[in-house]
């Protein structure tokens, strides 16, 4: 399968050209208008017919190399939750962990036949009885939306027709993300409601909300809670904070987050979870979680094995271009997530992929959420390949099929150091659940190189050079 993409995208160049020269033909060869009226129809539909083609021949490509790598990937999953130094290892199986039966069958429909190490660990302290508070950290991808998600849903009880759980993430798509996650655990949980808290979601004022588990951003959520006075806070019992180290640490979730948490019981259950947890961060968050259960990982568990990290040495942004479409000539990608710093940068090298005949979407923060979570969607559901993006979705968003990341520019914090954090997340979009997954970091200054050498020294995991001119070397790194 090694090209299938590039070779595919040849043929089409082949065909099209084909197609150019023999209805120019067709149109010097007759001067009668109402002929040429024709030939210009025929044209059009001509042309139309062929994108079709090629889309469907794309889309069909697609399709083989996703059913591929869902089969190879099944077999490293197995692989891997049998490996004890693997995130995803477990020694219980669902029913031990004492799920109800009507759960069970919600995880098995969702393809899950092993909990990964974090669900295993975590979900026993969410149910235990008192209830207990936990912050945990797992590496990205591994299961952690799964496993709150489960003990949301284990929780509630659906006989009670008020708001019972909270959960509090940080982006609007990553709201709706989170709640098709509970909607498809919880199928066949029929009396278990949900309700989104996100923007545009308007509701009547005062009319308490019957649904047992709200999911929102943080800023409607406390309208709800308090201008609103659709959930009682104070009947909540177990509050969930996804992404808790960005809600935590930044300013404007911090202090809506803070507010949240003050109106609920002293007695509420809180939930922390994040792939990444800064020291100050950690601290803040035990100073808030009343004798909370703690899973932390060391520096060095933080970034997953399955995901192969590389830079690029390149000088100006043209350059970053011919690398990237090498690696797109050495690599069988089915989707790609690439980061810019900004939204000029993002703009241009969208219009640049996509004259390279590449699927594109662009994602950036100018856009409404509604728009954003459009854009996602269809990234999702592989109607385009390459997502460009700044930093807005670089936490949580959860696509299989991403097997590239690629840091066009670098993240960085407001000195220009290095942001540790951003990175993980970041390459986190790849190597979902066990699956392999590259990360290549565009290098175009001393200034990058040192963020480059500043990044693995945090983490302490070596980032190959990759000469991406050099086909046969590439191969070999990336094999
Ligand atoms: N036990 C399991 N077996 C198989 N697949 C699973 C299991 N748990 C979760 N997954 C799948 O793994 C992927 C990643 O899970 P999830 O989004 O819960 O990870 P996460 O740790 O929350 O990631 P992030 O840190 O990026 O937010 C999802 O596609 C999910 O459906």
């Amino acid at each position: 399968m090694r090209h299938a993409w590039s070779s595919s995208r040849l043929r089409l160049v082949q065909v099209g050209t084909a197609a150019r020269s023999r209805t120019s033909l067709m149109l010097t060869s007759n001067f009668c208008t109402k002929r040429k009226k024709v030939a210009r129809l025929e044209k059009k539909t001509y042309t139309k017919t062929l994108q079709w083609i090629v889309n469907l021949a794309e889309q069909s490509l697609l399709n083989k190399l996703i059913r591929r790598s869902l089969v190879r990937n099944r077999n490293q999953v197995e692989v891997l939750q049998a490996d004890p130094n693997s995130p995803l290892y477990s020694v219980k199986t669902f029913e031990e962990l004492r799920l109800k039966p009507e759960l069970l069958k919600g995880v098995y429909n969702m393809g899950f036949n092993r909990p990964s190490r974090i669900q295993e660990n975590a979900l026993p302290m969410m149910l235990a009885q008192p209830p207990q508070n936990l912050i945990a950290q797992s590496q990205s991808g591994t299961g952690k939306t799964a496993a709150f998600s489960l003990a949301m849903l284990s929780h509630v009880n659906p006989d009670n027709k008020w708001t019972q759980c909270l959960c509090i993430a940080p982006t609007y798509e990553l709201a709706l993300q989170t709640g098709q996650v509970i909607e498809q655990m919880g199928k066949f949980c029929p009396d278990v409601k949900l309700a989104y808290a996100i923007r545009g979601n308007r509701m009547e004022r005062g009319a308490k909300l019957q649904e047992q588990i709200v999911i929102g951003t943080p800023g409607t959520v406390h309208d709800w809670c308090t201008k609103y006075k659709l959930i009682d806070p104070k009947k909540i019992t177990m509050f969930v904070l996804d992404e808790a180290d960005v809600m935590i640490a930044t300013q404007g979730h911090r202090d809506q987050s803070i507010r949240i948490h003050r109106q609920l019981p002293m007695n509420c259950q809180m939930l922390f979870f994040s792939a990444t947890f800064e020291d100050s961060v950690w601290r803040f968050a035990e100073q808030i979680v009343p004798e909370p259960n703690i899973i932390r990982l060391k520096r060095e568990e933080e970034t997953l094995d399955t995901i192969k990290q590389f830079y690029v040495n390149c000088k100006e942004k043209e350059d970053k271009f011919t690398a990237l479409c090498n690696l797109y000539g050495a690599l069988t990608i089915a989707q790609a997530m690439i980061f810019c710093r900004t939204r000029k940068m993002a703009a241009w090298l969208t219009e640049s992929l996509t004259k390279e005949g590449h699927q594109v979407a662009l994602l950036s923060g100018e856009m409404t959420v509604e728009q954003r979570a459009a854009v996602i969607e269809r990234f999702r559901s592989g109607k385009e390949k390459v997502l460009v993006t700044t930093n807005v979705c670089s936490r949580g968003i959860d696509v299989e099929q991403v097997s590239l990341v690629v840091n066009f520019d670098l993240p960085v914090d407001l000195d220009g150091n290095a942001d540790n954090e951003t990175y993980l997340h970041r390459i986190g979009r790849t190597g979902r659940f066990g699956r392999r997954g590259f990360a290549v970091n565009m290098v175009d200054s001393q200034h990058s190189m040192d963020i480059i050498k500043q990044i693995e020294m945090h983490f302490d995991r070596k980032i190959i050079k990759l000469d991406t001119s050099n086909l046969e070397e590439m191969e070999n790194l990336i094999s």
